[in-house]
């Protein structure tokens, strides 16, 4: 059921390296200057933190005020007051410099990751549907929410957290080793020997925990899919049913996420047991060397003070990896699709269209199989011409490749042999841009936007007034439904257009492509959803937008396509017969056959 694009396959854990992170690198790189402006906060900010031990030790060493004064020390021969005053003045230093370093690191991120969804969703939009058809949309719904939150977090906080907590962590060992060099080498022993078993829990969570993210993924994919298919589970009351799969897997990544945290908690009572052992174990070999008078009580506290920041700074870099294990993956799968070359290339160069009121087309040996079916011409040596302005019915059972001949024309793939052009000129020297502002299409299922009414037409052409939005409606028979919205025009038409009629939804279509007022039309069953009376009425739009512009026609129903200049028959992925629809039926051939079948009745 899960496709994936060919692009995207799942990768092994250890494919996802934290290097890949540099690939973020241009989203950064514009904010420079932040990101130094962030450092030197950081780097404040630990100044400060570490100091604080020192400032305590001398507080303690000078007995609270009541002996006399070291000379030596951080704060030298201050009186307690003003020893008080000094620890308040470092204290507001530290704050200052968090919430700077919070704020500037936390713009960082938002912006960084902003930039980067709007980069890697352009990009989205300019693939050629073959795309599509390869990867889910919900897949890259989900890069783009999901995997950009990750990197935000990183980019936002994690990366500063650990440096914070590297700074913490290599200052507090120097000052560790500063205040007594025989604690911190008992330190640094006992410290080695817990980490490994720390270190080996720590990947089981990690592991187990992106276990549980792609097991919500799952329920979530699933609830994707039926959530957009409510009409057809409702009409085969499969809501039962439904709501049980979900449930199952809801269950298994609940399961998942248990067995993570059941490894977590374990973890978590493995550490404080190895933080607290240490800093009690130094505590009391601290605790005989004051006896001894080896050492003072103010340096015992500064090193316990040490030690919780070391190991607070531990703690959060193992954190930080994770985090960084987990945008890193993220990073690989934007990045993916940032880096994703459409299957269209555009001309190097290319060529301005001719400026001709018409157009006129030519299929030159045309062969084309689309890529899912390699083996399958879906188009066969297709030679076609089509006058300036003239209108051009195509017909012929379904699978015979007229739709084809449609995304062909749009570029939506390239031909595997022979050309396309548009009055003279290849359609792969033009860029796409212009080859598609030649031409206005009425699909088979129109996409209706949620949006109003108005909205929804002026799609056709942005720039259009509302008189002119009016005059297209007015020509697809628009009006005729919309007057009777409650709001008119300005009737919001709901997702994906779930409160109109198919009839209604065409009309709209219609309404768009004339509004395009484009040199070539083309309908694509384009009257198919509307009632009789509708059609003629309809109908008399088209022939409006039909004048003086060239037209291709697919249809099914042969009644509606009796006035076009030529009807082209297609069967499997060739041309079978062209000719005036009286022609046709005079030949007696495929055309005649499906004449008969529909209009004699
Ligand atoms: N995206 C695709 N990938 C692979 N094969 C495709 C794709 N789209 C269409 N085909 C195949 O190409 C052939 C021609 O399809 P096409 O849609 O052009 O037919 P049609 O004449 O428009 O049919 P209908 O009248 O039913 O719309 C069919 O055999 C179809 O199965």
């Amino acid at each position: 059921m899960a496709r994936r694009s060919p692009s995207a396959p799942n990768r092994p854990v250890g494919s996802r390296k934290v290097s890949t992170l540099r690939g973020l690198w241009p989203f950064l790189r514009p904010y420079r200057a932040r990101i130094a402006l962030a450092f030197v906060l950081l780097c404040l900010a630990s100044a400060t933190l570490l100091l604080v031990p020192l400032a305590f030790r001398d507080l303690i060493d000078a007995g609270f005020g009541k002996t006399a004064q070291p000379p030596t020390g951080l704060l030298g021969g201050l009186s307690l007051n003003d020893h008080f005053l000094a620890l308040f003045a470092l204290a507001s230093v530290w704050a200052l410099a968090v919430a700077g370093r919070y704020y500037t690191v936390s713009w960082i991120g938002e912006r960084a990751t902003a930039d980067l969804r709007s980069a890697v969703y352009a990009r989205v939009l300019r693939q050629s549907p073959q795309f599509f058809e390869t990867t889910q949309t919900g897949e890259v719904l989900s890069r783009l929410t999901g995997d950009t939150t990750l990197i935000q977090t990183v980019v936002g906080s994690s990366i500063s957290m650990g440096l914070r907590s590297l700074f913490q962590f290599a200052g507090g060992m120097v000052m560790l080793a500063v205040t007594s060099f025989h604690l911190f080498s008992l330190n640094l022993g006992l410290m080695a020997l817990l980490a490994l078993p720390i270190f080996v829990i720590g990947r089981k969570v990690r592991t187990l925990s992106r276990e549980s993210q792609d097991r919500i993924a799952d329920a979530s994919a699933l609830a994707g899919e039926i959530l957009n298919a409510m009409p057809t589970v409702q009409a085969y009351t499969q809501e039962p049913a439904e709501a049980q799969r979900f449930s199952e897997r809801t269950e298994t990544s609940f399961a998942t996420a248990i067995r993570r945290t059941r490894v977590r908690a374990a973890l978590t009572a493995l550490i404080i047991t190895a933080i607290m052992g240490t800093i009690i174990f130094v505590l009391w070999i601290g605790a005989q060397q004051v006896a001894a008078g080896t050492m003072t009580e103010g340096q015992l506290f500064s090193f316990v003070l040490y030690a919780a920041l070391v190991a607070g700074g531990v703690g959060t870099l193992a954190e930080v990896w994770g985090d960084a294990m987990r945008a890193a993956g993220a990073t690989e799968r934007l990045l993916e699709l940032l880096h994703a070359e459409p299957a269209i290339r555009e001309a190097a160069t290319p060529i301005t269209p001719a400026a001709s009121p018409q157009a006129a087309i030519r299929f030159d040996h045309v062969r084309f199989a689309y890529p899912a079916r390699a083996q399958l011409n879906a188009l066969d040596d297709i030679c076609l011409d089509i006058a300036p302005g003239e209108s051009v019915a195509l017909v012929g059972p379904s699978g015979a490749g007229k739709t084809t001949l449609f995304q062909l024309l749009l570029r939506y793939y390239d031909v595997s042999d022979g050309s396309i052009a548009i009055n003279g000129q290849d359609i792969r020297q033009l860029s796409l841009h212009n080859l598609r502002k030649d031409i206005a299409i009425v699909p088979q299922d129109p996409v209706i936007f949620s949006a109003s009414a108005m909205e929804n037409i002026r799609y056709g052409r942005s720039d259009a007034s509302d008189d002119e939005v009016i005059q297209a409606a007015r020509a697809a028979r628009v009006d005729e439904f919309i007057d009777r919205l409650p709001e008119g025009y300005q009737t919001f038409l709901g997702e994906r257009g779930t409160r109109l009629s198919g009839g209604q939804r065409q009309r709209i279509a219609i309404a768009r492509a004339m509004l395009k007022g484009a040199r070539l039309l083309m309908l694509d069953e384009a009257t198919s959803a509307l009632d009789a009376e509708s059609e003629i009425l309809v109908q008399q739009g088209l022939a409006a937008a039909m004048a003086g512009r060239t037209t291709l026609i697919i249809a099914h129903r042969l009644a509606t396509v009796q006035q076009v200049d030529r009807i082209v028959v297609m069967d499997a992925g060739h041309i079978v017969e062209i000719g005036t629809p009286d022609d046709l039926r005079r030949q007696g051939g495929l055309y005649a056959r499906l004449a008969s079948l529909q209009l004699d009745l």
